[in-house]
């Protein structure tokens, strides 16, 4: 079994992965996450993933897997990283608010080969309130979150309906990965 590195500071991802049974390391990209100038959100996703698994795969011998991933809220042409500021937090969660968007998740896996796959879903707010949003924020729960919002948290109350994955919003695709690790003979049910 080569060994596994996560290239990411998100502890969801990390839980996600001992979710699988797969034990791994972290060493953290750190890379400029600056969307290009018209880049769609599926080539923004895919290159930031690609760019944080190709920074790490780096420092580790030919046979290490590393597995990166990024994560974008999407509505419209508009790609939402985490919140700056309340304000920030509150123009997002407004858009948001009595709408449906779609979460980007993008994973890129290296080892012997280079992959990445995209995971793409579809999720739907009931109307939210300003105060409601003020209350949020200070829990602290939007801080380090594309879109200001947590699925596995309290956001949880804002969610009427998803379709695609819950893995994927929380930023690690879990049905995808495991394809993609399979490839690289890492496989969940015969370590
Ligand atoms: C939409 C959504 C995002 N998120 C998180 C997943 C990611 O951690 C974060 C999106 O930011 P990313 O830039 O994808 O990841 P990160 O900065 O946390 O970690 P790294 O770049 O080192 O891999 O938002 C949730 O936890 N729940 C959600 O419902």
């Amino acid at each position: 079994m080569p060994a596994l590195i996560l290239a990411s500071a998100s502890p969801r991802r990390s839980e996600l992965l001992k979710q699988l049974g797969l034990a791994h390391t972290i060493h953290v990209a750190d890379i400029d996450e600056t969307p290009l100038c018209n880049e769609s959100p599926a080539d923004y996703v895919l290159r930031v993933a690609d760019e944080k698994s190709h920074t790490i795969h780096q420092h580790y011998p030919e046979d290490s897997v590393v597995i990166a991933a990024d994560t974008s809220v999407v509505l419209g042409d508009k790609i939402m990283g985490k919140p700056e500021s309340l304000e920030h937090a509150m123009e997002m969660l407004s858009l948001l608010s009595a709408n449906t968007h779609q979460v980007f998740s993008a994973v890129s896996i290296r080892g012997r080969y280079t992959q990445h796959c995209l995971s793409v879903s579809d999720v739907t707010f009931r109307a939210i309130t300003a105060q409601e949003i003020i209350q949020y924020w200070h829990t602290g729960e939007p801080d380090d979150k594309a879109g200001a919002y947590a699925i596995q948290g309290l956001a949880s109350t804002f969610i009427k309906n998803i379709n695609g994955s819950f893995s994927g919003i929380m930023g690690l695709p879990l049905f995808e990965t495991a394809q993609l690790l399979s490839n690289e003979g890492i496989n969940i049910f015969n370590e």
